[in-house]
């Protein structure tokens, strides 16, 4: 049976112009969206990158990388989600990149949001919520995130107890226990914290259009 992830990435494919250079995303739903890409590299230009995962991918995918710098602004994002609410707004960052993905969905006109049906939430929060920070900044962000929030945030770390470093070289925190029930309003006051580099929240910048994967994909 084909999975719902593989499904949602391929009805992504249909958003894709030819010609254009798409903005990816990163993670195990996108990984599906990058095989597809890869059998039409001929009629794309190529891609901008979320992560050295996807850049991987999208190497071996024969799909040539472009500095976003040089692109300026993208037509097309696809991108994956820990958790999406009604109004497609997003937990991201599960896998780390959420800064850079941050960074393309801004410049993106479009942003495609692929999910199997379990990411789906009424209110954002069951999934930790990731924050991105600067390593010396790590314990005063988790200090004032407790007072903001009164949720925990845990330092993010691998199985031998290491921190997990991004690909910008920093650190996450992921808060648990919270129920979001305005995330826009969670997502600027986090922002504020002085070694707060970017919040897993797309709220701000929610998706345009979210394919939740399955037999027809639901596009919502
Ligand atoms: O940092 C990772 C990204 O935000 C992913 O898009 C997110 O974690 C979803 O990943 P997956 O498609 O593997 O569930």
């Amino acid at each position: 049976m084909t999975s719902a992830k593989r499904l949602a990435a391929e009805k992504a494919i249909e958003y894709v112009e030819a010609g254009s250079i798409i903005g990816v995303g990163t993670g195990s739903t996108v990984a599906h969206f990058i095989e597809a890409l890869g059998r039409m590299r001929d009629r794309i230009k190529g891609a901008v990158s979320s992560s050295e995962q996807s850049s991987e991918l999208l190497r071996s995918a024969g799909i040539e990388i472009h500095d976003l710098n040089a692109t300026g602004p993208l037509a097309l994002y696809v991108d994956g989600a820990d958790e999406c609410d009604p109004h497609k707004r997003l937990i991201k960052g599960g896998g780390g990149a959420l800064t850079r993905e941050k960074i393309i969905a801004e410049a993106s006109a479009r942003f495609v949001c692929i999910v199997d049906p379990s990411k789906q939430v009424d209110v954002l929060g069951r999934f930790p919520l990731p924050v991105e920070v600067i390593p010396m900044a790590r314990s005063l962000v988790a200090r004032e995130i407790l007072a903001m929030t009164r949720a925990q945030p845990v330092w993010r770390q691998d199985a031998n107890e290491r921190g997990v470093v991004t690909d910008n070289g920093n650190l996450i925190l992921d808060i648990h226990g919270m129920s979001i029930t305005d995330p826009v309003a969670l997502e600027s006051a986090l922002n504020q914290i002085p070694g707060v580099v970017a919040v897993g929240l797309f709220a701000r910048r929610p998706a345009d259009i979210v394919i939740v994967g399955g037999e027809p994909p639901q596009i919502l």
